[in-house]
């Protein structure tokens, strides 16, 4: 089950399964099969894996201490003295967070210790330990999940009373980077909890209780996709010390391990979209349905969003291979806008980086967006009021009367491309905010398009189209 499929409820509204059909769907209206795609694609709950895995002190040992210091100290969690601890708070740097390119030190943004990975060694390994595979279940889909998932360790912090971490997302560092792990070693505290925020959902995992109330002794973690807001709530006492871990992608294997098998949300997608593709009034003459991706994914300058079919997390890799399995023509894009408003989008197979410092004004970035062949995006609701009373259930995709700087494409939206600057706390932009500086990688907001044959065609993919 991966992160996204978590929590689905099982009232969905109404889709007819039409798997196999050869014949237009009439019990069902095509405005009921899109609210059932819909419903199944919303972002309810929050992508995360939490928890405790119970682990004895002999596998945590930690040593540390600078090169050429001279001294090394070793830390036992069975469990580690107040001594230990505050030597090892002591023994970290302030932690910075990054702002675009920029490491920036502020206590009213972040308030906590870090230790490089450089200065510390740890007997805590996830692999050994099958933490990774108790995770990989979540973090991939079924048909994805005898994939293999590379962690690297990045840091160990320690958080003093009052230390804490405000709502970010974590930098990306490379195009298949998906997640992190972040893993709360047995000190006793009290706080410091995770909170986590995606779409409308917000979860809150107290690693520190989950701690305290497990039967035998247990580090806590948690896993989550990287794009995903998050922030560590002030540690009221004693000390919270982590170790947090990148997450990527391995190459998957050339021949599957396991017989795939399809999730609930893989289930009643492919029900709802097949329902939708062979109601006579959707798209009788064909066109583009578009998808806003639910998560945010990392490009660079010259990435080709089409590499990121590779890398899509929860359900819009679910998405995806639904689409595969219809046989529909899917293309990845990348939708740069004017302002905050997506009305004034241009659609693009390429990527752009560090927008602010390569164009002169949002002129000169559309100039250079068209050069590259990007199109002015029109957007269209994915079923007007009209269609359905009037039957034709497409009204024409025309030019008449618009006013286009250049060519432009016409996409009916079945769910709407995220912001990717959204957050719960307004009073942040934590578009640039991550835990690193960087600037290579950023996040972008993608789309699906996809191509909807016209319906002989989609009722009948074997006849040839005659005009
Ligand atoms: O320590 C934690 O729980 C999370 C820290 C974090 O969010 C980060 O390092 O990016
Ligand atoms: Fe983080």
């Amino acid at each position: 089950m991966s992160l996204d499929e978590q929590n689905i409820p099982s009232e969905a509204p109404h889709a007819a399964p039409m798997e196999g059909s050869t014949s237009p769907s009439d019990k069902v209206s095509a405005k009921e099969s899109l609210e059932a795609v819909r419903h199944a694609l919303k972002r309810r709950s929050i992508p995360c894996s939490s928890g405790v895995f119970p682990l004895g002190a002999e596998d945590l040992t930690l040593f540390y201490g600078k090169k050429n210091a001279g001294t090394t100290h070793r830390v036992d969690f069975d469990p580690a003295t107040d001594k230990e601890i505050e030597a090892l708070a002591k023994a970290c740097e302030p932690a910075s967070f990054g702002r675009n390119n920029e490491a920036i030190l502020d206590e009213t943004y972040r308030k906590a210790g870090k230790m490089d990975a450089t200065d510390f060694c740890t007997k805590f390994d996830p692999v050994s330990c099958r933490l990774l595979d108790t995770l990989r279940e979540a973090l991939l889909e079924g048909h994805d999940a005898d994939r293999s998932i590379r962690a690297e360790l990045y840091k160990l912090n320690v958080y003093g009373p009052g230390s804490f971490f405000k709502p970010h997302k974590d930098t990306p560092r490379a195009g298949n980077m998906f997640a992190t792990l972040v893993v709360v070693l047995p000190t006793p505290h009290k706080g410091g909890a995770l909170a986590f925020r995606h779409g409308d959902s917000e979860y809150i995992f107290d690693s520190a209780a989950a701690i305290a109330d497990a039967s035998e002794p247990s580090i806590a973690f948690a896993a989550f996709y990287s794009d995903v807001e998050h922030e560590v709530t002030p540690v009221e006492n004693g000390h919270r010390v982590t170790l947090t871990y990148n997450l990527y992608f391995g190459a998957r294997p050339k021949v599957p391990f396991t017989v795939p098998m399809a999730g609930a949300l893989e289930t009643s997608l492919k029900a709802s979209m097949s329902s939708l593709l062979s109601n006579a009034t959707f798209l009788p003459r064909g066109g583009y349905i578009g998808f806003g991706l639910s998560h945010l994914y990392p490009v660079s300058e010259g990435y080709r969003p089409e590499e990121l079919k590779d890398f899509l997390k929860g359900s819009d890799a679910v998405l995806l291979h639904v689409c595969d399995e219809l046989s529909l023509d899917v293309n990845i894009k990348v939708a740069y806008k004017n302002g905050w408003e997506f009305k004034d989008a241009i659609l693009c197979d390429f990527t752009l980086n560090s927008i602010d410092e390569l164009y002169d004004g949002i002129q000169s970035l559309r100039e250079e967006l068209q050069r590259r062949g990007g199109k002015q995006l029109v957007s269209k609701p994915a079923i007007a009021d009209s269609d359905e009373a009037a039957g034709s259930g497409d009204d024409e995709d025309s030019e008449e009367d618009c006013d286009f700087d250049f060519p432009p494409i016409f996409v009916r939206w079945v769910t709407p491309l995220v912001d990717p600057c959204e957050t719960k706390d307004e009073t942040m932009f934590v578009g640039n905010m991550g835990n690193e500086p960087g600037k290579e990688w950023m996040y972008s907001s993608m789309c699906l398009l996809v191509d909807v044959p016209k319906l002989s065609e989609r009722l009948d993919p074997d006849a040839e189209a005659e005009d």
